[in-house]
């Protein structure tokens, strides 16, 4: 162990900043030393990688590291931004002193979180969420001694620390402000976020005179509910963002919010001042249905009518996670086995969340026609090209605009477009075919992949930085046979239908591997309900040949049964009939006309009834 450290307060410093360093020191006692001596720099195509997983905190973060790098050149100072995990993504600031910074490994690629480093500002703001200098011996390594470091995390809209900003100089140079500096450039880069949310705003103070203690900011939903503070607002209100997140405004603020500066009063009575503030307007309208694509299977943009299924205990948590990420500016990707729901998500994030009010344009990147895919995606001029439509094309991506995006299946993106779109989305600009102007572009990103994203990445067969592009906030939605519930959710869903399982045959539904999940379950139960459309409860041997274990179709009286062979949408080959008889087709006839009288002649809603595409029974009923 080494010799406790000299602390070095700043005149008017708190004492706590004493007790901090030393339980850093404390937590640090029992590191491994080889990890702390050889502190391997990324390669610079992993800290690549690592910049475009936190290219949003980047891009809100330049004009500090802009603002502060010029300081840090005069001052013979580094500025660093770390990542939420401690390891260090850029420097700016004086060369020289970059240089000295390196001997001991304060460079972009290393990570300095408390465990690798031992106590240091990055690492210990990191670990105790709130700023800190850690000056000359104060650090844990003897060779960081020679440095003064003030760092600051900086807090997403709900309290995640996406990241640290420090600032780093010789520990001979020691300047009382720059802590204080620091921190509020790490609060303005909160702050920015804040602004650029498509939620409206309340801007407030305590008292009535503008004070100097920061904005504080707060953001609301529609229902006036707490989406987002800032800390200025965590102060002003006494509160932390465990207790604000999701509660009423009113809550907290009394009075009438209005767009020009108003008297309120804090919960206790305390005088605020406040005003509301209008998001930040996309720069066009959302479009109307004419500009509806010309692959309607590669594009949707039109409202879905059909009700969606309601958000329950598995999808509600994914759902707020979701809508919190997409409200603050992040991109959310849905990952899942096919048919577990994440069309369904991501239209619920769209209905629930701050771009509501604009389009949900979804699109099936597996379906886009290769040759049409620019044109289609990206809009091109007038005349553009051979066979472009003379009044030209505004493209899917400015259909989204001020709406949510939804690229589905996007592991199945061609490469050559992958390059193209993470461009337009680096740039948030797109520039039509034959067009030299460049059109910003403003929406909500979800992208929904069943492929495993990142074992394709390794393959070669996606790009690494679209990748951690796209996933700012990642989601993985479970298969149905992992659903903690699924005897109930199979019993509650056949009962919605109008009919009634028995023990086994319940038993035998949930035991299965269901590897269409959500799809092939409901197609099933529909398909269940046609052949069995009394009141009596169906029994394990009128479950389908693939679901029923082997011996228990000849179980019950149901057993005798013929299964129908209409195909389910499950993407697969029906399972083998082993009781298929000449009487089938007589029997899906039979079933036909039933499901065409009960939907009153409705061919769509028969066709929902029986588990089968619209398409399919108009066959069927040729
Ligand atoms: N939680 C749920 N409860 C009931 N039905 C659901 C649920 N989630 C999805 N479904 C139904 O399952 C079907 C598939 O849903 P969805 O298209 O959202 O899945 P997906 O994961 O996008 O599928 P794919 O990967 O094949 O595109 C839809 O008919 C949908 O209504």
């Amino acid at each position: 162990m080494q010799t406790p450290p000299t602390i070095h307060l700043a005149p008017g410093a708190r004492p706590q900043a004493e007790t901090r360093i030393h339980q850093s020191w404390a937590r640090c006692a029992d590191l491994d030393p080889a990890l702390l001596a050889d502190p391997n720099p990324l390669t610079r195509a992993d800290l690549d990688l690592r910049r475009e997983a936190n290219h949003h905190l980047l891009r809100l973060a330049e004009p500090c590291l802009d603002a502060l790098g010029a300081l840090g050149d005069s001052a013979h100072s580094v500025v660093l931004l770390a990542d939420a995990s401690g390891l260090i993504l850029h420097e700016r600031g004086s060369r020289s002193f970059q240089d000295k910074a390196r001997r001991v490994a304060l460079q972009p690629g290393v990570s300095w979180a408390e465990p690798l480093r031992g106590t240091n500002a990055i690492g210990t703001a990191l670990h105790d969420g709130r700023a800190v200098r850690i000056h000359g011996a104060e650090h844990f390594l003897a060779c960081n001694s020679i440095l003064s470091c003030h760092a600051a995390p900086i807090f997403s809209a709900t309290g995640e620390i996406l990241g640290i900003l420090d600032l780093s100089g010789p520990a001979d140079d020691m300047r009382d402000y720059v802590l204080t500096l620091v921190q509020r450039m790490a609060r303005g880069i909160t702050d920015q976020m804040l602004c650029e949310s498509p939620l409206r705003r309340l801007d407030f103070r305590l008292g009535r005179e503008p004070e100097d203690d920061g904005r504080a900011l707060l953001l609301l939903d529609d229902d006036a509910r707490i989406a987002g503070a800032n800390e200025a607002a965590l102060r002003a209100l006494d509160a932390d963002w465990g207790r604000l997140i999701g509660t009423p405004c009113s809550q907290w603020i009394d009075g009438p919010l209005h767009t020009r500066d108003t008297p309120l009063h804090r919960h206790d009575g305390q005088p605020l001042t406040g005003r509301l503030i209008a998001p930040p307007r996309a720069p066009a309208r959302p479009v109307s249905t004419s500009h509806a694509p010309k692959h309607p299977k590669a594009a949707d943009t039109r409202p879905d009518a059909r009700p969606l299924p309601e958000p329950d205990a598995v999808s509600s948590p994914l759902l707020d996670q979701a809508v919190r990420a997409l409200d603050s500016g992040l991109a959310v990707l849905l990952c899942g086995e096919t048919g577990t729901g994440k069309e369904v998500l991501s239209r619920h994030i769209h209905a629930r969340g701050a771009w509501r009010a604009g389009p949900f344009v979804a699109i099936n990147c597996a379906a886009l026609p290769e040759h049409l895919v620019e044109s289609e995606l990206f809009g091109y001029e007038p005349g553009a090209f051979t066979g472009a439509r003379r009044e030209g094309a505004r493209g899917l991506l400015r259909q989204a605009q001020g709406g949510v995006l939804f690229l589905d299946e996007i592991g199945d993106m061609p490469l050559a477009l992958q390059t193209r779109l993470l461009r337009v989305l680096q740039e948030r600009e797109v520039q039509p075919l034959g067009s030299d102007k460049r059109v910003p572009l403003a929406f909500g990103l979800i992208s929904a992949s069943h492929q495993d994203l990142k074992s394709l990445v390794a393959q070669g067969r996606f790009r690494a930085d679209l990748y951690y592009r796209l996933q700012d906030m990642p989601l993985h939605l479970p298969p149905l046979r992992e659903r903690p519930d699924l005897a109930a959710f199979v019993e509650d869903a056949y009962r919605a239908l109008g009919g009634r399982l028995s023990g086994d045959a319940l038993a035998a539904l949930t035991r299965h591997d269901w590897p269409g999940n959500y799809r092939e379950l409901f197609s099933v139960l529909r398909r269940l309900r046609c052949q069995h459309p009394g009141p009596v409860p169906v029994t394990i041997g009128g479950l389908p040949g693939d679901i029923a274990p082997p011996g228990s179709r000849s179980a019950g009286p149901a057993a005798r049964e013929p299964v129908l062979p209409i195909m389910a949408e499950t993407g697969r080959a029906p399972a083998p009939q082993t009781d298929a008889g000449p009487g089938l087709r007589a029997l899906e006839r039979q079933a036909i006309e039933q499901a065409l009288r009960d939907c009153q002649g409705s061919v769509s809603r028969a066709a929902r009834r029986l588990g089968i595409h619209r398409s399919t029974l108009y066959r069927k009923l040729k």
